[in-house]
């Protein structure tokens, strides 16, 4: 069997168009800081002259629902198609229903637009710290692989009789073996890339007995194509056992649509803070456009107090540099997030006491001295 999906490579440009999407509760705060370090990036001595990101800010999110009843224009995804890549912030609201505004914006956009894999790098970052006790960095470095398209987010079902005392509802998780496969084969090349050549891949298949156990098949019969990968599996309870306590067993990990986006979360606490986190949302074809987002939500709690961890937004950045081609910038970027974090320079939630602004602000002066 051959790669028929493998990744596409990238094609180098003076400018790459951006779509900026910030959305809801934080979004906006993490989402200026963001255009605001790649922006300082591309005219940073390092930088300056090697490329261009020409920013359009798209006001898609929960104030426009409630003001026009759509999350986005009709004609949103033919818009979206005219771009290199797209930089979102984070749907979600408490004025709406979640499931609207999920299914309105982020995954109108991620499902139509073929971005199949959803992959989330995760590592302790220098001079922070894991709530594992002797965890330190280079113990915890884990890509996780997150099926993007279908499984528990078929969006099948329904609901009858409702409000009734024998009202039914059902949610179908739908499993197809092209969509299986083609997840299966981008994470073996992931973790193929990966120094270790280790994936795990988890599924449910002793209690859900069809869709997983079809899983564990297709993903057994890729690895023919992969000698050289050493593959194991888990049952995701067990997965998140051995996350918490053998951390340095894992490093690539391929899951399931709902599963892979649990274990994302539980990955980004045990490294210091979800506020860390990033998520690129890949069509490996690179016939559409790329979705680069923070793994984290609109944080209601936070909105509004200058409080939000920027890191996961700008290693989100970081990611969409790597897609874009631009690897040298990509690089150059984390250091400069690195080189904070090290300085201690750091929000709340991974212990500091620095606001968006200060992290913002000395990335960018780490990326003057690079
Ligand atoms: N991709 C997305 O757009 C996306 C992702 C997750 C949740 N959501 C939506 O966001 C809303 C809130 O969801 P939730 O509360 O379950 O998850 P959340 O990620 O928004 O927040 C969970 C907790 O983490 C904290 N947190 C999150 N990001 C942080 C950051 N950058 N810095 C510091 N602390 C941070 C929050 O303050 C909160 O205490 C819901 O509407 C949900 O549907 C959207
Ligand atoms: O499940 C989702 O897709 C929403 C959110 O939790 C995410 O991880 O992006
Ligand atoms: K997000
Ligand atoms: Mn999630």
């Amino acid at each position: 069997m051959s790669n028929g999906n493998a990744i596409s490579a990238p094609t180098l440009k003076s400018t790459y168009k951006i779509a900026s999407i910030p959305g809801d509760g934080i979004g906006p705060e993490v989402i200026s800081a963001g255009v605001e370090v790649l922006t300082a990036l591309t005219k940073c001595k390092k930088f300056e002259g090697q490329f261009e990101l020409d920013f359009t800010h798209l006001d898609w999110g929960t104030d426009r629902y409630l003001k026009t009843g759509k999350y986005t224009p009709e004609d949103y995804l033919q818009q979206l198609k005219e771009y290199d890549a797209i930089l979102f912030g984070s749907v979600g609201s408490p004025s709406v229903p979640d499931h609207i505004s999920l299914w309105g914006l982020r995954l109108a956009i991620c499902q139509p637009l073929q971005q199949y894999a959803n992959v989330r790098p995760t590592r302790i970052l220098p001079g922070t710290k894991s709530p594992l006790a002797n965890c330190q960095p280079g113990d915890l470095d884990w890509v996780i692989v997150r099926e993007n398209s279908e499984g528990e987010y078929a969006g099948q079902g329904g609901r009858s009789h409702i409000g009734e005392e024998h009202e039914v509802a059902t949610e179908l998780s739908i499993f197809t073996r092209t969509g299986v496969r083609r997840i299966a084969q981008f994470a073996f090349m992931v973790a193929q890339g990966r120094p270790r050549k280790m994936l795990t891949y988890v599924t449910k298949s002793n209690a859900q007995r069809n869709g997983m156990v079809m899983w564990d098949e297709v993903v057994r019969e890729v690895a023919k194509d992969f000698p050289d990968v050493t593959l194991d599996h888990m049952l995701v309870d067990a997965m998140t056992v051995r996350m918490v306590l053998n951390p340095r067993s894992l490093d690539t990990i391929l899951a399931t649509n709902l599963h892979a986006d649990i274990l994302s979360d539980l990955a980004a606490a045990l490294a210091g803070s979800i506020g860390i986190a990033p998520t690129a949302n890949l069509d490996p074809s690179r016939k559409n456009p790329s979705m680069f987002e923070p793994i984290h939500g609109s944080a209601f709690d936070i909105t509004g107090l200058g409080v939000a961890n920027p890191v996961g937004t700008l290693w989100s950045c970081s990611e969409m540099l790597h897609w874009l081609g631009e690897s040298e910038a990509a690089v150059g970027l984390m250091v400069a997030v690195e080189k904070v974090c090290e300085a201690g320079i750091m929000t709340k939630d991974l212990g500091g006491s620095a606001g968006t602004k200060e992290v913002t602000q000395a990335v960018i002066e780490e990326l003057g001295k690079l």
